[in-house]
């Protein structure tokens, strides 16, 4: 199946990963995917989750921070707010069907596959720019993506997790992310962007993300 179209850095950014088949087609996603995921994997999973996503959020508002035109501002900003509002509290809510409340969810000790990953992204953000950011957030936002509209359609006891990152709405995220970014790289850099010295350094950032993404979901695996 050929690779959904979020647009033309995403595109030349996935091309010069060479983990991203490795993130996609992670053994943890292959068991989402048919359902045999043990469930304490998961839940183990989303507990370290729920903390990235709070550094990441902030990852975000940080891009809000560097954001240089309107259509910036509002695209990281809504993104904290679905983050804060919608995503995590989501995450609490699984966990406390399974028995793991809101406490027990606080004092998560991060696992350090989780630490290299939200504190590198950070780390992007302080030390770069809005672009930094993007090739280092590009890999999470899009990569879920693909793997949702690869996945769309299986059933099994993950099937929400899919219908989540399959379905229309968060597909059309995916979109408008990567048109941002494009029109992020337009906006900075000008019409010859993909030719740019800059650019390459950016697909290095969106590589490197991509890696951790990998630990990410073996850290997962191996509850470590
Ligand atoms: C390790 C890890 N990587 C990616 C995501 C996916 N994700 C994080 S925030 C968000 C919403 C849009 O920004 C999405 C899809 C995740 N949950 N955990």
């Amino acid at each position: 199946m050929s690779a959904p179209d979020y647009g033309r850095a995403f595109a030349l950014w996935r091309a010069a990963a060479p983990a991203w088949r490795d993130y996609t087609h992670h053994a943890f996603v292959e068991g989402l995917g048919r359902g045999d995921l043990p469930r304490a994997r998961f839940l183990h999973y989303l507990r370290q989750d729920y903390v990235f996503l709070i550094h990441f959020a902030r990852a975000w508002a940080l891009a809000a921070a560097k954001a240089d035109t309107l259509a910036e501002l509002q695209a990281a900003s809504a993104t904290v707010q679905a983050l804060a509002h919608v995503e995590m509290p989501l995450h609490v809510q699984i966990c406390a069907d399974a028995g793991i409340d809101a406490a027990m969810l606080e004092a998560t000790e991060e696992a350090p596959a989780n630490l290299a990953y939200t504190r590198y992204v950070l780390e992007a953000g302080y030390s770069g720019d809005f672009l930094d950011l993007m090739a280092a957030l590009a890999p999470c936002v899009l990569g879920y993506g693909e793997i949702g509209a690869r996945l769309a359609g299986r059933g099994g006891a993950y099937a929400d997790w899919i219908a989540t990152y399959g379905g229309a709405e968060y597909q059309a995220l995916c979109r408008d992310v990567g048109a941002l970014i494009d029109a992020a790289l337009l906006h900075r850099l000008g019409p010859g962007w993909a030719g740019l010295p800059r650019f390459a350094r950016l697909t290095q950032r969106f590589a490197t993300a991509t890696r951790l993404e990998v630990g990410f979901w073996q850290m997962g695996l191996d509850g470590a």
